[in-house]
């Protein structure tokens, strides 16, 4: 069974919510402590926000079952999830040779080199949609090995593809090859092994 390729986002609730977590995130990176901003008011009204949402959260347990509803794609992941401010979010839509792929502009809070992307960032961003890739293509598990190559750096503040497809599926094991490219050349690529296992959705 295929999975649904969107964690469609919406515009309002959490997902409204988050997408301007993010751009305070990023507002926050850029402004550093040579910014104007009376940068101790923020961090009060950044706290007053954070008590809100303390105050009324759901008990951990309940959370967790509407995170994992359903059996397909997640909203709540670091890489794609429109409900997670982490997540730059990536958006996939399926390629021609029954793989993925998704344009996406990063920011400094994903800065490594100056200019570029953190190595850890690419590697979450392949990692996951390699695992997507597997799950478009109808066979998915959990990530055994993944191999990175950083062939130049992956710039920020331009768009970037970010790409998978599943190779072969041998008994549990799956083998996946992914890429993150830029102007037409490869900046990272990868290949993983997945095995067909998945830990409980809690229900
Ligand atoms: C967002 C997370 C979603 C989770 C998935 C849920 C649903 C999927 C649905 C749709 C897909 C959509 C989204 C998914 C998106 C992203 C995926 C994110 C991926 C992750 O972020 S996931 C976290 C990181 N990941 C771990 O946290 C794994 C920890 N680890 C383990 O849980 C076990 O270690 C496991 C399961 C890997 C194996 O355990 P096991 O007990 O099932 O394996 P077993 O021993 O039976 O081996 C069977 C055969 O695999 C070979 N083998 C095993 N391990 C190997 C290795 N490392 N290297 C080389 N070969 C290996 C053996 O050598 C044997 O080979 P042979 O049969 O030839 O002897």
């Amino acid at each position: 069974m295929t999975i649904d390729l969107q964690a469609s986002a919406r515009h309002c609730g959490v997902d409204g919510a988050s997408a301007a977590a993010r751009r305070v995130i990023a507002a926050l990176v850029r402004a550093g402590d040579i910014s104007t901003a009376d940068m101790t008011d923020i961090a009060d009204r950044l706290n007053a926000v954070a008590d809100d949402l303390e105050a009324t959260a759901p008990p951990l347990g309940d959370r967790l079952v509407d995170m994992w509803q359903g059996d397909g794609n997640t909203r709540h992941d670091p890489a794609t999830g429109p409900e997670n401010p982490i997540a730059p979010p990536l958006e996939y839509e399926g390629t021609a040779d029954g793989g993925i792929s998704a344009d996406v502009t990063l920011d400094l809070p994903y800065q490594g080199p100056p200019s570029s992307v953190h190595g850890g960032v690419s590697a979450l961003m392949l990692d996951h949609t390699l695992g997507v890739a597997n799950g478009w293509a109808g066979v998915s598990g959990m990530t055994a090995e993944l191999t990175l190559r950083y062939h130049r750096l992956t710039p920020l503040f331009e768009p970037v593809t970010v790409s998978a497809r599943q190779v072969s599926v041998d008994g549990r094991k799956i083998r996946t090859v992914g890429a993150i490219r830029h102007d037409g050349r490869d900046c990272v690529t990868a290949e993983g092994l997945f095995i067909a296992k998945y830990p409980p959705r809690p229900r």
